[in-house]
């Protein structure tokens, strides 16, 4: 039986964006924080500004210490890692080379990864054998968890008290987690979410309206709800925070990097000039996600369309018309 008292010092991998806005959560909620950056660089940055680069504007308060050493994480009872998931097997083996295993592993990375087909929190328990994985995700913008506004999100764990005792650890009055024992659903949503916010992106870039936009959720989610019911998800979770509740909020805001690649896409922007340097998992899960379905037998027209374009094999009038040629049938 796990209990929030067990989970006193938190330890974050990964000093980008999201890193820091956990690390600020768990430190409002009353938890030592160690922060890891893989290079000196940043720590040395965070040290004398007293900020993350990535998440500028939010001061960090002393409870959370930053570290370029793994081995210095030794001392928390649990760990969140907020690199980005096609970089997450190699953080998670670098942790595995320093760290013992045994504590939780808290994935909060959005994607699959690419080169396997494996959600996240396969990925960290591949990488790092005997460790206890969990996965926390929802509709969150990291700059508003800086910024101490109210966001809910949910963490996940095969085993419910684990995830409760963590949920409890690290919520705080404006960071609400609800927990649940259902990762894979919890996963799969924030995976599927990014490929569905490019494509809204797009259809906004393309001058194309609201009512296209709200056509593409429900049609999207439908997508998304298909895909994640053939990989194990739970279809209450993906109705949940982590799945309808991220696609309403990265479909609708150009807070959203996804949403905003999309857009840059749609008005006529190349893949790479869109991503513009920053980082949109939806286009690094989009084609295995398509691929996945496949496998499966689930029909993923967004999700290929999404793939084609960010590929260059279609354009992204000819791929929107495509969508728009398909037979007419029932909506359930
Ligand atoms: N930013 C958000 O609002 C937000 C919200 C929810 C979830 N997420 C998810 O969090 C993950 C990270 O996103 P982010 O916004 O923090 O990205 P980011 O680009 O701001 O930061 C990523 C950080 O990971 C570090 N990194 C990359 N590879 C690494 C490795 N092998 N070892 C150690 N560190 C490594 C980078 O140096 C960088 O500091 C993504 O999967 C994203 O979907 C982000
Ligand atoms: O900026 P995005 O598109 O990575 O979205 C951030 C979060 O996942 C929103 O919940």
């Amino acid at each position: 039986m796990s209990s929030a008292a067990e989970f006193q010092t938190i330890g974050i991998a990964g000093a980008g964006a999201y890193g820091a806005a956990l690390a600020l959560a768990a430190a409002r909620a009353g938890r030592k924080v160690l922060l890891w950056a893989r290079d000196e660089a940043t720590v040395a940055a965070i040290a004398t500004n007293r900020e993350v680069p990535r998440l500028p504007g939010v001061p960090l308060p002393d409870s959370i210490s930053v570290t370029s050493s793994l081995a210095n994480l030794a001392e928390a009872q649990a760990l969140i890692v907020t690199v980005p998931t096609q970089n997450l097997r190699q953080a998670c083996d670098a942790m595995a080379r320093s760290l013992p295993a045994g504590r939780p592993v808290i994935s909060a990375a959005k994607g699959i990864e690419q080169a396997t087909g494996l959600f996240t929190t396969q990925v960290i328990a591949e990488a790092w054998p005997g460790s206890t994985t969990a996965i926390l995700s929802g509709p969150s913008f990291a700059a508003d968890i800086g910024r101490g506004l109210p966001t809910a999100v949910t963490l996940a764990a095969e085993d419910p008290d684990l995830a409760q005792a963590l949920a409890q650890a690290l919520s705080s009055p404006a960071f609400r987690i609800y927990h649940s024992a259902d990762p894979r659903g919890v996963e799969i949503g924030g995976a599927a979410k990014n490929v569905l916010a490019i494509a809204a992106g797009i259809a906004i870039g393309l001058g194309y309206g609201e009512s296209a936009r709200a056509a593409l959720v429900a049609r999207g989610f439908s997508e998304l709800r298909r895909f994640g019911e053939a990989y194990g998800a739970q279809g209450e979770t993906l109705m949940g925070l982590s799945g309808l509740g991220d696609v309403v909020l990265s479909c609708a805001s150009a807070q959203s990097r996804n949403f905003a690649f999309g857009l840059a896409l749609g008005q006529g922007k190349t893949a790479a000039e869109a991503a513009g340097g920053k980082l949109a998992e939806g286009a690094f899960t989009a084609s295995i996600l398509a691929e996945m379905a496949l496998a499966r037998g689930v029909e993923t027209p967004i999700a290929d369309a999404v793939t084609a374009i960010i590929a260059g094999h279609v354009s992204v009038r000819e791929s929107v018309a495509g969508l728009l040629a398909r037979p007419i049938r029932a909506e359930i």
